[in-house]
């Protein structure tokens, strides 16, 4: 098996006895992937798994040669998510606390950890936010506050699950330049085609399995003329 970016090799995860993952493998070292999909597809599931937040059934799964699931240490430093809802990621009362908590559990001493925080916070024109209460933050503002905490552990691989769902314009542009500035290799889920111009390959799961595999033009339309006739003729 290859060692750098992300390989699945046959991964299998039934939840309550139904396969959500049905032996899927592939093997991405590009910096931009797209992962789409009807809703339930496995897509979301797939990120956890990615994460190392579930235990797969079978089958092999490595970032960047890291077997994420039995060397946690490794793992906190070789990927990080930004959850689809910023309310089940912050957990600390300042925006500071919030993004030093992940370096400590890096190891990083409290106070270095704290320094480390201000200076992503000034690097992105948010040093005012270092004492400013979690809870006072607008949603946007709280995704934006997510990235950093990811962003801050420097992980390898980056996993963003539908970041622009709920965004006004103005956030969600500046999130999509954030990404796009991003030297990590990035795995991104969205339901929106559009955001995935320019990405290096897309990954189509349909009921747990990879159905398409290929670059956007390859992909997208595919996928589109089958969503569109799965949705059925309008009524006449
Ligand atoms: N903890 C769980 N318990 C029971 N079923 C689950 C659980 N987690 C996922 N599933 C099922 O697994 C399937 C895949 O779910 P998943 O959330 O990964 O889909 P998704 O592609 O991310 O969907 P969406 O586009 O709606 O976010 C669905 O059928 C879902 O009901």
């Amino acid at each position: 098996m290859e060692s750098g970016g992300l390989s699945l090799n046959n991964v299998v995860l039934s939840v309550h006895g139904k396969p959500v993952l049905n032996d899927v493998s592939f093997h991405a070292d590009e910096q931009r992937i797209g992962l789409i999909g009807a809703n339930g597809s496995g897509k979301s599931t797939l990120a956890r798994v990615i994460l190392g937040l579930l235990q797969i059934n079978s089958g092999d799964l490595r970032v960047h040669g890291v077997d994420i699931w039995n060397d946690r240490k490794a793992a906190l430093k070789t990927v990080g998510m930004l959850f689809q809802n910023p309310d089940h990621q912050i957990i600390f009362p300042t925006c500071e606390e919030e993004i030093a908590f992940g370096l400590t559990q890096l190891g990083q001493p409290k106070d270095q950890a704290r320094r480390t925080a201000l200076a992503i916070l000034t690097q992105f024109d948010r040093r005012d936010w270092a004492n400013r209460s979690t809870h006072d933050l607008s949603q946007g503002q709280r995704h934006f506050l997510c990235l950093l905490s990811v962003l801050v552990m420097q992980p390898k691989l980056l996993v963003f699950d539908e970041p622009y769902a709920g965004l006004d314009l103005p956030t969600s542009i500046q999130l999509h330049r954030s990404i796009d500035a991003l030297d990590q290799q990035v795995v991104l889920i969205t339901h929106d085609m559009d955001v995935l111009a320019g990405f290096d390959r897309v990954i189509w799961l349909d009921q747990g399995q990879v159905v398409g595999d290929g670059t956007p033009a390859d992909v997208i339309p595919k996928y589109i003329t089958e969503m569109t006739a799965r949705a059925g003729q309008p009524d006449a």
